[in-house]
């Protein structure tokens, strides 16, 4: 018998694309507006991973032709210096994005912080007001995770309405957004998490399956419908046993390839979208600052 493998859902090259239109779009508006579209990234301490993350961003935003005001903070930081920083750069004209990255040291409060973020320059989606907006089905900026899952999702005419989407995770940053885009593209939604009973009897109803736990290998392939689209959000660095790190999602890549439709890789998949969204979001608040 033929052995089936599911087809890459390639969000490495949908975020080339992006990055490419971007990049199109901000050298012709630029000379124009006299300015380039900027974003500031605050980093606070110095996790590794973090640190690498932020480097990426920034390396994204030269190569588009975005200004990046990147800000980095000895751990011992306090709330109020962090939250003077954010209030400076609300003021600043040149700044269109501002990103926090997370997590910060236990001893700042990281939803404070994201409060102090002025609406129009969330690069990120996560203030109350845009999680708000998503939630009423407003326009705003949206969160880069899920967003990033949806605008791939879309590239691949993946159909939404009226099917079972189950969410496998319920974070601010990811899960709960994702989980109200998926519900206002209509689909029927239901959250999972770490407290649900039976997750596999859940899961495999999923049409469309979102891993975003942060677990390695969560999802097998017993727990997926043959047939479903798989998305996995989980960024997992692991050693393996030649002592090698890797990154790896929440789903076994393996066997669920086998029974899926569509799958994201790790590395590849909704990684480089959060970026590309990130970008796209600093680009459409520069295009409403300058009123074009
Ligand atoms: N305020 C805030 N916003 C974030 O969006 C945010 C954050 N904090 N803190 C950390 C997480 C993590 N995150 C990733 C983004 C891109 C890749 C990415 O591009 N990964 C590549 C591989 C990178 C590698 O090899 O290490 C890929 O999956 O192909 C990974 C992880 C954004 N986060």
């Amino acid at each position: 018998m033929e052995i089936k493998t599911a087809k890459l859902l390639d969000g490495k090259a949908l975020a080339a694309k992006i990055h490419q239109e971007l990049a199109a779009m901000i050298a012709q508006l630029q000379p124009k507006i006299g300015r380039p579209p900027g974003l500031a990234v605050l980093m606070v301490g110095d996790n590794p991973a973090s640190a690498a993350y932020v480097s990426n961003k920034e390396k994204a935003c030269t190569k588009v032709g975005i200004a990046s005001f990147g800000k980095h903070f000895p751990a011992a930081t306090t709330l109020t210096e962090l939250e003077e920083v954010i209030s400076e750069l609300n003021q600043d004209q040149r700044v269109d994005g501002i990103l926090v990255q997370l997590p910060l040291p236990n001893h700042l409060d990281s939803i404070a912080l994201l409060h102090q973020i002025a609406p129009d320059k969330d690069a990120d989606g996560l203030h109350p007001v845009n999680l708000g907006r998503l939630a009423r089905g407003e326009s705003g900026l949206r969160s880069c995770t899920p967003a990033g899952v949806m605008r791939l999702l879309e590239e691949y005419k993946i159909p939404l309405v009226g099917k079972q989407a189950v969410v496998v995770g319920r974070s601010i940053l990811v899960g709960k957004p994702m989980a109200l885009m998926l519900l206002e593209a209509n689909a029927t939604v239901t959250i999972a998490h770490s407290r649900s009973h039976d997750l596999k009897s859940i899961t495999q109803n999923a049409d469309i399956l979102i891993a975003a736990a942060g677990i390695p290998g969560l999802i097998t392939a017993e727990m997926v419908k043959p047939g479903a689209v798989v998305v996995d959000v989980g960024i997992n660095r692991v050693t393996d046993s030649n002592g090698k790190s890797r990154l790896v999602g929440d789903i076994d890549f393996q066997s669920t390839a086998k029974v899926a439709e569509y799958i994201t890789p790790v590395p590849g998949g909704i990684g480089p979208m959060t970026v590309a969204m990130l970008l796209q979001n600093t680009v459409s608040s520069y295009l409403r600052a300058t009123g074009n």
